[in-house]
């Protein structure tokens, strides 16, 4: 499946006051609209849709890590541009998330994606659990029945052709794309939402939304070191990348010295030991393997265990050969097996200045760092 994330922007947040629109504005020291971009890492291709006068703001905080289209003058308008824009990519399912949202959890956007296995259409909501009542001029004036209500959240997921062709009849002003894709006959079904799946709408809700994040915040860092011997060859792989050179490196597997580093990297956060407990050298199975498999391994316990992957950051130690030029197709592979925008992958490279074992050429040394974040 190629999945698309839609996140509309493009409001002027007129109800939740403050010196920029709210999806501008910081929470926990950074814009909330990083936030919900950041909940989506992995998911598939992102689209933020933005009003026309702050796509500078947009180009300066993604920089090119999502693709950014102009909104419209309606939520409605909004996404109807997004989805013009994807039409003809190969898109077949695609989630509609507001920008606003910046809490949602992996739980509620793998309810949505696992019910487009089975639906047209779903989304999240939650039950209604208190009692309602009609009121006029400060006075309850009746009460409403409250079973079968639900209040809808985001994301809400379709099958792409099924929500395009519902947008392009809909005569708009429609509050949600739920209500769009109803209008064109199509079944909706209702997964799980999450009282934290807050839409910041007022000026209290900033507040209420730090609250939830710092008791939620648990971010684990954890750091990777590895060597390598060259040995007789014509190549490296270092960081998923084939780099000729004029010498091998030794190992058991492919020698990725970077991935393991970054492997090590990711268990040491989870406190889960280093490659060597998982996949034991004296395995004969691990014979000449591609270290993405480790690297594979490591992310997905990550997920696993409720975390998502913040960033990353590698440094090969070698004299030869030079990394400059590789290191960006380096980056785009580590991004690649762990599901992360490159935008959070460093990959970079020093020399130890011909001292010690690098500098002597007898190997490569490669560190690295990796955050967690819980979800
Ligand atoms: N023309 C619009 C209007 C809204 N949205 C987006 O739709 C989401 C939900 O809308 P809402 O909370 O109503 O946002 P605003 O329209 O910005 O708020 P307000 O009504 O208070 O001005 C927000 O992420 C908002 O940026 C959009 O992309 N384009
Ligand atoms: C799409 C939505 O978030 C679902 O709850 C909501 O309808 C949009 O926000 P608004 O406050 O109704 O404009």
């Amino acid at each position: 499946m190629d999945t698309a994330v839609i996140i509309v922007a493009a409001g002027r947040g007129t109800r939740a006051g403050g010196d920029a629109p709210k999806q501008w504005q910081l929470l926990a020291g950074q814009p909330v609209l990083a936030h919900t971009v950041a909940r989506f890492a992995g998911v598939g291709r992102i689209i933020v849709v933005l009003h026309p006068e702050d796509m500078a703001r947009g180009v300066a905080l993604f920089r090119g890590a999502v693709v950014l289209c102009a909104g419209g003058q309606t939520r409605d308008g909004s996404v109807r541009n997004a989805l013009e824009m994807l039409e003809g990519s190969g898109v077949t399912r695609v989630l509609i998330h507001d920008g606003a949202r910046p809490l949602v959890s992996r739980a509620v956007i793998e309810g949505v994606l696992s019910a487009l296995d089975t639906h047209r259409a779903a989304a999240p909501a939650l039950a209604v659990s208190d009692a309602l009542w009609i009121g006029s001029n400060g006075q309850v004036t009746g009460t409403q029945d409250r079973s079968n209500l639900w209040r809808a959240q985001t994301p809400q997921g379709f099958d792409f052709d099924t929500i395009l062709a519902a947008h392009r009849t809909h005569p708009g002003g429609a509050a949600d794309d739920v209500e769009v894709v109803r209008a064109a006959g199509v079944d909706v079904a209702i997964t799980p939402g999450s009282e934290d799946n807050l839409k910041i709408t007022y000026p209290a809700d900033f507040a209420r939304a730090e609250r939830i994040l710092g008791t939620k915040m648990d971010i684990r860092l954890g750091h990777g070191y590895d060597v390598h011997a060259f040995e007789d060859g014509d190549h490296v792989i270092l960081c998923g990348v084939r780099v000729p050179h004029s010498a091998a490196l030794k190992g058991h597997s492919d020698a990725d010295v970077g991935m393991h580093a970054l492997t090590d990297a990711i268990y040491g956060a989870l406190a889960e030991g280093d490659i060597g407990r998982h996949f034991p050298p004296s395995d004969p199975q691990w014979k000449g393997a591609a270290s993405e498999i480790f690297l594979d391994h490591a992310a997905k316990l990550a997920e696993a265990r409720g975390f998502r992957i913040g960033n990353v950051d590698v440094t090969l130690i070698c004299e030869q050969p030079k990394i400059g030029p590789h290191a960006s197709a380096m980056a785009q592979e580590l991004a690649r097996i762990i599901g992360l925008e490159p935008g959070r992958i460093s990959v970079k490279a020093t020399t130890s200045e011909r001292l010690g074992f690098t500098g002597r050429e007898e190997g490569i040394a490669a560190i690295a760092t990796a955050t967690l974040i819980a979800e």
